[in-house]
């Protein structure tokens, strides 16, 4: 009998994808093992109507998943890299940041418009603050409203619920299998993703040898740097709440490249800038940029937006 390593995921369609196409590769390079998944439900599938901004976002769609592997029910937590906070629970690491998928955001109008022919007042679609701020800059006629639930729910909700247009990530929607649906991919000089978006991440227990050796295999360097960086850059800047912060880190030729944007909630005031350095010193990428970042103003406003905004230290 082969070993069998248990694997830990949200339920979600996306979430059950992401956890059996590591299984998948895994299962290729390490075939004396066998594999199964544990669907494990998390405070964030719970919490479905709330706004995701005034829960607050530390561990809502990870806390679940990593009791099971602190308590060893699982081996190994399959996460959106994005939905990781930047600080990891006493005991756990992350074995492995996959290769990144594309790591943008893409529109998908009811019409088929894309953002600078959306009609003035357009109503769009999206929970996340990130998403709003760099939106508003973008067009200050736009009119934002709160849309949570899965990939699924929040495109069906398109239809039913007379919005304009919904914003998402490309790697849910592509990794869905509903690429078809994307109206245009958002440039980036308008939206920088969310810190980790677009690629999956693997967690287990520190000290776990053989969980390491085995999600070793399919850490992916390059991804695992830009990424890093993105993540210092946001522990550096965040204080308890969600804030409107995007960044971008993308590695060519031993360097590394870290944009980095922080905006008010109305998109009226945004902060945008970078830093690149050697790819190998990714941490401190991020934490210079956000050292920047801060003196050209972005202190003062994520100062004004706790005080307003913060409803879980
Ligand atoms: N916030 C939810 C979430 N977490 C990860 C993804 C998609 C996968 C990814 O972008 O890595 C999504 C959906 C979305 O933002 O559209």
């Amino acid at each position: 009998m082969s070993k069998e390593i248990v694997i830990g995921t949200r339920e979600s369609r996306l979430a059950l994808w992401q956890a059996n196409w590591v299984k998948d590769c895994l299962q290729k390079l390490a075939p004396a093992y066998s594999f199964r998944i544990k669907g494990i439900k998390t405070l964030g599938d719970k919490n479905l109507d709330t706004a995701l901004a005034k829960i607050g976002d530390k561990g809502l769609f990870t806390k679940e998943l990593e009791l099971a592997l602190l308590r060893g029910k699982i081996d190994l937590a399959v996460h959106s890299m994005k939905d990781m906070p930047t600080i990891l629970p006493e005991g756990l690491v992350i074995g492995a940041v996959c290769r990144r998928e594309n790591p943008g955001d893409v529109l998908i109008s009811r019409k088929g418009n894309k953002l600078e022919d959306l009609p003035p007042g357009a109503i769009i679609g999206t929970s996340s603050l990130r998403r709003r701020a760099q939106l508003c800059h973008y067009r200050n006629d736009f009119k934002i409203i709160n849309l949570r639930g899965n990939v699924d729910t929040r495109l069906g909700k398109l239809e039913s619920e007379m919005m304009d247009a919904v914003v998402l990530s490309f790697a849910g929607v592509h990794r869905l299998g509903l690429g078809d649906r994307i109206t245009q991919l958002i440039p980036l000089e308008v939206c920088l993703p969310a810190v980790g978006q677009g690629s999956i991440g693997v967690e287990i227990r520190a000290g776990d040898e053989e969980m390491q050796n085995l999600t070793g295999k399919i850490d992916h360097h390059e991804s695992r740097l830009a990424v890093t960086a993105e993540r210092a850059l946001l522990r550096k800047l965040e204080g308890g709440c969600q804030i409107p912060v995007g960044a971008l880190g993308t590695v060519d030729n031993g360097r590394l490249l870290l944009e980095g944007v922080v905006a008010s909630l109305d998109g009226s005031k945004l902060v945008r800038s970078s830093w690149s350095g050697s790819a190998e010193d990714a941490a401190s990428i991020g934490v210079q940029l956000a050292e920047k970042l801060a003196q050209m103003g972005a202190g003062e406003l994520l100062r004004s937006m706790r005080q307003e905004n913060c409803h879980n230290v």
